[in-house]
């Protein structure tokens, strides 16, 4: 596997802020990857992931994207390369229709009329969009907004997607089309790094997990190794999944349960009733 982002080593303090937001920390990015940052309110989450994609540049150390030192690269050349979801869609998007906003992008790539046309009509169709093109963004509910900020950055085609807190603000339904979408975009070859609180989410969709507290990286590995890492966990005021409490709970009476998601605990639960 290759490696498409590499910090070495990295410090980040806000200009002037005397306290570090990031301390050290060493993480590599696969090509193909789909991975979770998690972590507590104000650990460095956001800071870490603003790092990869060059709109921060380290303080100390360095952050690497297909080799390109993101400090002593033009900042175009990244972006191209780690797209940036913004949390808040509104901090995102300034375009009056959705096809513009979507354009936007591409259009500062230099790319021919015909090719962003082309670039609109593939992004809009993997988050689902299609036919909203003269719809004003802001017309549209909070879910779509999202999937338009997705869209906007899957446009530019980066090879890495950073998606800051993309389930904050989405029902049930949203939660669920935002599951699948980023599942159906790391098949089709996209890096993903999810920055999020949700440990639902974190459980259901990320084979990876890095823990982030207090500007340090706590863990790093197998999602499920991650979040059956409790007490680790507890001191960084990380709670873990209810299926994992659950499952934790059930060990505790002789079970030996490791499930993630529902529906591993239903097929952990038929095993068990066929083989008792
Ligand atoms: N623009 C800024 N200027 C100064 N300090 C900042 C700025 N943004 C974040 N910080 C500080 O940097 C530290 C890390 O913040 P960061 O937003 O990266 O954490 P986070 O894990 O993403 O938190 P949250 O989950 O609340 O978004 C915090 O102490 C925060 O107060």
């Amino acid at each position: 596997m290759s490696i498409i982002i590499e910090t070495k080593d990295l410090w980040f303090r806000y200009p002037g802020i005397d306290t570090w937001a990031l301390k050290g920390i060493n993480l590599t990015i696969n090509t193909g990857e789909l991975i979770a940052i998690i972590g507590q309110n104000g650990g460095g989450k956001s800071t870490l992931a603003k790092n990869l994609n060059g709109l921060l540049k380290p303080t100390k150390g360095v952050v690497l994207v297909e080799g390109l030192d993101t400090k002593t690269t033009p900042s175009h050349e990244i972006v191209k390369r780690v797209g940036y979801v913004f949390q808040n869609p509104s901090h995102q998007i300034f375009e009056s229709n959705v096809f513009q906003e979507v354009a936007y992008g591409p259009r500062n790539l230099g790319l021919s009329e015909e090719e962003v046309k082309d670039r609109v009509r593939w992004a809009l169709s993997l988050v689902g969009l299609e036919g909203y093109e003269d719809h004003n963004p802001y017309d549209l509910d909070y879910g779509k907004m999202k999937l338009l900020t997705v869209a906007s950055v899957l446009s530019m085609k980066p090879k890495v997607l950073v998606l800051d807190e993309p389930t904050t603000g989405q029902d049930h339904a949203g939660r669920h089309l935002l599951a699948s979408l980023v599942k159906k975009l790391n098949r089709e070859g996209f890096t993903i790094a999810i920055i999020t609180h949700d440990m639902r989410f974190v459980a259901e969709v990320a084979p990876r997990t890095v823990l982030i507290a207090d500007g340090q990286k706590i863990l790093d590995g197998p999602t499920r190794e991650v979040l059956y890492t409790v007490d680790v966990l507890k001191k960084a005021a990380i709670k873990p999944p209810q299926i994992v409490q659950l499952s934790l709970a059930l060990r505790e009476h002789g079970f030996s349960f490791s499930s993630l998601t529902l529906q591993e605990m239903l097929d952990e639960m038929r095993k068990l009733i066929k083989n008792p």
